[in-house]
């Protein structure tokens, strides 16, 4: 699954109801057992959330937007099928969860693609589900110290730290994700699916359990003064880096 939203893979609604329904037919139809998550925007694995489906939005679009956001990481997380991350550019915060999300993840090995949950830059926070696959990945005491500030790791701290499984040079990406795919699918699907279940269900369920008052969190956090002029420091530097 090639992510194609330029310029940025940026996770607006429309684009997350579109790897929505494109996984779903994928979960639907019986032939496929795997799929590779990777993108078509150089260098740009997914500038994470849509900064601006958050700002300037009302309350109303802020929680449909939430709601999907839910689901996709929902679809994701949980899917039967096996999932390897091709991570070929950037991937901050919401990047990085879809990242997360994945079984096993491949970074192409180039100093520009940093990885991380960098929320609290942007004068945000990283909800307690994304936190959660995060201390579920590097362990507790790593994840205290990159989501307070914001770690955005290069390819070599990232495996370092076992934010990514494996890091290759730029051209080996694709078909490292590919060989490491033919190794998942060499276990009984029925096995490997009830084990993934088994791992991750209880991190599902703490989200599941509370979706509609985690909607309303994210609404009310969201449109709060203070942060609405985070977002809107944060949109302008990035409008100024382009001088
Ligand atoms: C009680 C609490 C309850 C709940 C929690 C509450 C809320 C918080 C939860 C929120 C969780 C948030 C998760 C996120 O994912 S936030 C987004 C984080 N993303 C980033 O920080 C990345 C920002 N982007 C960049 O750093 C660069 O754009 C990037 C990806 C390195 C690419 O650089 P470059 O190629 O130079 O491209 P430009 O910077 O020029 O960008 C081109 C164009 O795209 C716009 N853009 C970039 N990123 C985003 C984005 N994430 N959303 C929207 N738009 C984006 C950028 O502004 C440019 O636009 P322009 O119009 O100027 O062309």
């Amino acid at each position: 699954m090639k992510m194609r939203n330029p310029p940025v893979n940026s996770l607006s609604l429309e684009f997350l109801t579109e790897l929505l329904i494109s996984l779903e037919k994928l979960e639907n139809d019986k032939t496929f057992r795997g799929i590779i998550i990777t993108s078509d925007c150089p260098g740009i694995f997914s500038a994470g959330l849509d900064l601006l489906e958050m700002y300037g939005r009302d309350p109303a679009h802020c929680a449909e937007y939430w709601k999907a956001v839910q689901e996709l990481w929902l679809r994701v997380y949980l899917s039967n099928l096996v999932v390897i991350g091709a991570i070929n550019g950037i991937s901050p915060a919401g990047g990085c969860l879809l990242s997360l999300s994945c079984d096993y993840r491949v970074l192409a090995n180039n100093p520009k693609y940093a990885i991380g949950l960098n929320e609290t830059l942007l004068g945000i926070i990283a909800p307690f589900w994304f936190k959660d696959v995060l201390v579920n990945t590097i362990g507790h005491r790593a994840a205290e110290r990159a989501l307070q500030l914001g770690f955005l790791f290069p390819p070599s701290d990232a495996l370092q730290v076992g934010i990514v499984d494996q890091v290759v040079p730029e051209d080996q990406v694709q078909s490292t994700a590919r060989s490491v795919m033919a190794q998942w699918l060499a276990i009984p699907d029925h096995a490997r699916q009830l084990t993934k279940n088994l791992v991750r269900k209880p991190t599902a369920d703490r989200l599941l359990q509370q979706r509609d008052a985690d909607i309303q969190n994210f609404v009310r956090f969201i449109s709060r003064d203070s942060i609405q002029k985070s977002l809107h420091v944060y949109l302008e530097k990035l409008k100024q880096k382009k001088g």
